[in-house]
């Protein structure tokens, strides 16, 4: 019974809390009255992939402001009726087609990387990376973008938004009131009183226009198979798709617009920006990954920057084992969500000697598997070699089962194809043609300091800024 288990719950002390006073004794703690964390490397496939119908977390539904999109959908049917609306549009087949707009994309940044290189100044390529991330799924959703990746120092149109949204997000979910008040209030009192929300509330209004002019458009519902292939994008799609008319009102879409955005920008952004901190400080990795990208993609198209990327195919690329093995570890090392992950199972479960009753929210957490010196040794370290000859743990398992930088079970990501195909593109490209040197850059600038449900590092960090050559 949860009863009886290791009172020792408590509230959080704040809501700007830091990751490092979090309770860290276990196996299993009652952090909350009705809640338990659990901390076992092999219990992640119980709680996440083998339970079947599992419901999430009502009480953490609405700390973004989006409670109806498929992240913050709580109970199963429900997720899956929006999930399998949104699926299609995110297959593997579907992302390899959508490589040519990524390509594009990617060119306009190398093209701008490129500009600096002669220029001989730093750049922050993590501002960088969130451009081409947003620019790359904007453009996949709404058919157009903001073209951050053109913008002065790739100052970001969405990103500081999306950091705002996850930054409130703690304070929201402790006091669900605050949003809905500030929601209320005229836009320029909310700027003057919390320029967090002000960038929030826009985002989300902007979000809202787009789909209104979206919708009056386009022409009604299709009978058949409801996908109009003239105009591929995810919501012109999903609104002729043959998802109910009530899952297609504007504040739902709205909100699953913003999780989607939210979802494509930040993680993959932050993925290349961790890997990339981790690469330059280590020399023999760097050699080691140059070494397979020279090989991989020939010199005499590295003449032409266009034809090198026009070339990119992400089937090629996912064969390189070493590139592979760098993005597994930046993305274990960036940790995909750090807060508490929370599940609610339809039946009793045994963890050890405790029987958890049906019901009971049970929450892990990824850094703390991610760092398990059992499954990781010297997890704070970037090896990719980790990943490569198929290796097994000390308990004879497969790695990859404790690869849970994509979540697993029915609430997976929903991306994953998508960022596996940017993670490749990106990092093969950008390491095939530039040398880079960190510049006033440290781990302190990746580590991550403050749990906002996202990892962020130190707040007063100026991103990764890098100094740029092109390679020989
Ligand atoms: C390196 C990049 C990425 C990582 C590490 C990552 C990781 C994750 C993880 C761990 C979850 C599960 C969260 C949970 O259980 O609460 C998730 C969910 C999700 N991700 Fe990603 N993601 C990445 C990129 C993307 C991209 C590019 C998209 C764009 C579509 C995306 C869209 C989503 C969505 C919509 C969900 C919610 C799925 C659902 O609840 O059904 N992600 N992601």
């Amino acid at each position: 019974m949860v009863s009886a288990f290791p009172s020792r719950w408590k509230i959080w002390k704040n809501t700007h809390r830091d990751v490092h006073s979090l309770p860290v004794s276990g196996p299993i703690v009652r952090i909350a009255p009705d809640e338990v964390h659990i901390l076992d490397a092999d219990f992640w496939e119980t709680l996440f992939s083998k339970a079947g119908r599992v419901d999430k977390y009502n009480w953490m539904s609405n700390r973004f402001g989006n409670d109806t999109s498929v992240l913050t959908t709580a109970a199963h049917d429900l997720h899956r009726v929006r999930r399998n609306a949104l699926n299609p549009y995110f297959s593997r087949q579907r992302i390899l087609g959508l490589q040519d707009t990524i390509r594009q994309k990617l060119s306009v940044f190398v093209n701008q990387i490129q500009e600096n290189a002669n220029v001989g100044a730093p750049i922050t390529i993590s501002r960088g990376y969130m451009a081409f991330s947003e620019d790359v799924i904007m453009h996949y959703c709404f058919g157009y973008d903001y073209d951050s990746l053109r913008k002065s120092a790739w100052t970001p149109v969405l990103h500081d938004a999306f950091a705002a949204v996850c930054i409130a997000g703690n304070m929201a979910l402790q006091f669900p009131t605050i949003p809905k008040v500030m929601n209320a209030l005229p836009q320029a009192w909310v700027e003057k009183l919390d320029p967090l929300y002000a960038l929030i509330f826009r985002m989300q209004n902007d979000f809202g226009r787009q789909i209104r002019q979206m919708k009056a458009a386009l022409p009604p519902a299709k009978s058949d198979r409801g996908v109009d292939n003239t105009n591929p994008t995810v919501i012109a799609e999903l609104l002729q798709s043959d998802l109910p008319n009530e899952q297609k009102a504007d504040r739902r879409l709205q909100d699953e617009v913003q999780l989607i955005v939210g979802a494509g920008l930040s993680t993959t952004g932050w993925t290349l920006s961790v890997g990339t901190y981790y690469l330059l400080s280590n020399p023999r990795i760097l050699a080691c990954l140059c070494k397979e990208l020279d090989d991989a993609i020939p010199t005499s198209t590295t003449a032409n920057t266009a034809d090198l990327i026009s070339n990119l195919e992400w089937t090629e690329l996912e064969r390189l084992p070493y590139l592979t093995a760098v993005i597994k570890e930046a993305v274990r090392l960036s940790y995909s969500t750090t807060s508490r992950n929370v599940r609610l199972l339809p039946k009793p479960v045994q963890f050890k000697e405790w029987t958890v009753p049906a019901r009971t929210p049970i929450s892990m957490t990824v850094p703390f598997l991610n760092h398990d010196e059992d499954i990781f040794p010297q997890s704070r370290s970037f090896v990719p070699e980790r990943w490569l000859d198929a290796l097994k743990t000390k308990n004879g398992s497969s790695l990859d089962k404790y690869f849970v930088g994509f979540g697993k079970g029915t609430r997976s990501c929903l991306g994953s194809n998508l960022a596996w195909c940017e993670l490749h593109l990106g990092f093969a490209s950008l390491f095939r043609l530039f040398d880079f040197e960190l510049y006033e850059t440290d781990k302190t600038d990746v580590e991550i300091a403050h749990d906002f449900f996202l990892p962020f590092a130190k707040l007063d960090s100026k991103g990764i800024r890098v100094f740029v050559k092109e390679r020989q």
